[in-house]
Parts: C-alpha cells; sequence; structure tokens
C-alpha cells in the first residue's frame, strides 16, 4: 500500500493574499501538490471557469451536497457558500499525492479536527495597517465590509498558534519559496516514522 500523501492548509484573513500566494506556488513547474478545487454558491467573476477556478452550484446543490457529507469542511463566508469536496481530498491521499487546500479559517479550524496530522499553515499580514491597504486596494469591497473584515482578521490573527506555521506574506515569493521550504522540512520530519525504513531495516 501506498504512504499517503500530506494535506497542506494554508489558511489566514481576508485580503491577506491566499489567493495569489496559492496562484504563485501553483504556477511555478516545481510544484507538486494537487490543488483541491472548492465548490462555492458564488458566482463566477470575469474569466473564472467552472471545475478549475470552482465548481460553480446553486445554494440548494451545495445544501444538498451538506446533506449527503459530500464535503469535509465548509463555511459561510459573506453571504456565500465554500466547501472542500471529501471524494477528492481522500482519494488523492491515498494515491500518495499531497492535496493543498486554501481556505478561510473556519474551515480550516474543521479541518484540523478531522485532520489532526495535517500541515496547517497560516499566512499573516506585515502588519493590520498593510492588510487593510490590500484590502482597499483589491477593491471588491465597501467601506463598511472593509471596517468588519478588519475586526474579523484582528480574531482570526489570534487564533494563528493553533497553526503548525506562521508565514508573512511580505513579498509573494518569498511566501512562496517559505511554504515550499515547510512542505519539504514536513517530509523529512515524517521519514521518522516511514513503514519504508521499517521495512528497509527487516530486510537481513
Ligand atoms: N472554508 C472554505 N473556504 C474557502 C474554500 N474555497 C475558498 N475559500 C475561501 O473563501 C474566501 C473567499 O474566496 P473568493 O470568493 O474566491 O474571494 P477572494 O477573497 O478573492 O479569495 C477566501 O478566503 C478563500 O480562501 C473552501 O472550500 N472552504
Ligand atoms: N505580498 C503581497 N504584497 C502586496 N500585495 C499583495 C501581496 N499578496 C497579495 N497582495 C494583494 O492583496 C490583495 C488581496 O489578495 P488575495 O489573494 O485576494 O487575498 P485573500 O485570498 O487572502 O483574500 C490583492 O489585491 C493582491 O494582489
Amino acid at each position: 500500500m501506498k504512504e499517503r500523501g500530506l494535506l497542506i492548509v494554508l489558511s489566514g484573513p481576508s485580503g491577506v493574499g491566499k489567493g495569489t500566494v496559492r496562484k504563485e506556488i501553483f504556477s511555478q513547474t516545481d510544484t507538486k501538490f494537487e490543488y483541491s478545487i472548492s465548490v462555492t454558491t458564488r458566482k463566477p467573476r470575469e474569466g473564472e471557469v467552472d471545475g478549475i477556478d470552482y465548481f460553480f452550484r446553486t445554494r440548494e446543490e451545495f445544501e444538498e451536497m451538506i446533506e449527503n457529507k459530500k464535503l469535509l469542511e465548509w463555511a459561510e463566508f459573506v453571504g456565500n457558500y465554500y466547501g472542500t469536496p471529501v471524494d477528492y481530498v481522500e482519494k488523492t491521499l491515498s494515491e500518495g499525492k499531497d492535496v493543498f487546500l486554501e481556505i478561510e479559517v473556519q474551515g480550516a479550524i474543521q479541518v484540523r479536527e478531522i485532520f489532526p496530522e495535517g500541515l496547517f499553515i497560516f499566512l499573516a499580514p506585515p502588519s493590520l495597517g498593510e492588510l487593510k491597504n490590500r484590502i482597499v486596494t483589491r477593491g471588491t469591497e465597501t467601506d463598511d465590509v472593509i471596517a468588519n473584515r478588519m475586526k474579523a482578521a484582528k480574531a482570526e490573527i489570534e487564533l494563528m498558534d493553533a497553526y503548525d506555521y506562521v508565514v508573512e506574506n511580505d513579498t509573494v515569493l518569498h511566501a512562496c519559496e517559505r511554504i515550499k521550504s515547510i512542505v519539504t522540512a514536513e517530509h523529512c520530519r515524517r521519514e521518522r516514522v516511514s513503514p519504508r525504513y521499517k521495512k528497509m531495516l527487516e530486510v537481513e
């Protein structure tokens, strides 16, 4: 039987740059993780494709998935549902491949309960001022929403010690390099208990 892959969870406050960092990691040719495409009820943005960016579904379809236990975790975020299809995660991990989730913090907390052996990485802003700048620059939110996001961000940052690692998103490339190094180090750490070595010792 193949050794199971690693479940990598990247989370952090809204606007910190999770989506940007994730896209950069997957655009690099040496990336060996499998991206788990989420299901959402939010409308596709221009250029987004069903089955590539997200699986775009209606609220009814999403609620049916919840009922039929098709989601590893799910959360309602700014009026839309987001969730991770459980079958893909299970299948890919059992094939020995690493799965990468980029999800908001409520979802990450749920995954931690189900997969305590996962690798949980918190993406942190250089400062609260810079986080606000990024949300404002992205230009997708009204002033009210920004104020709420900043309040939520403070509470989320307080929870960062529940993660295995904190990566500051100072520049996108630095953050990507740190995340890739953490994954490499985690694989090396897990080698200590790898059945491969036990087998090696059984011979002779
Ligand atoms: N819990 C959970 N959060 C998700 C999932 N997929 C995406 N998200 C998060 O949902 C939030 C909103 O995503 P999106 O609508 O694409 O807008 P963004 O703010 O531009 O990234 C982001 O924080 C994502 O990380 C998922 O499957 N589960
Ligand atoms: N390291 C960075 N330096 C400066 N701006 C960044 C950085 N990472 C992301 N951004 C910008 O911050 C905004 C929020 O990024 P996004 O990836 O949408 O965040 P999230 O997915 O965490 O909500 C975007 O406008 C993005 O271009």
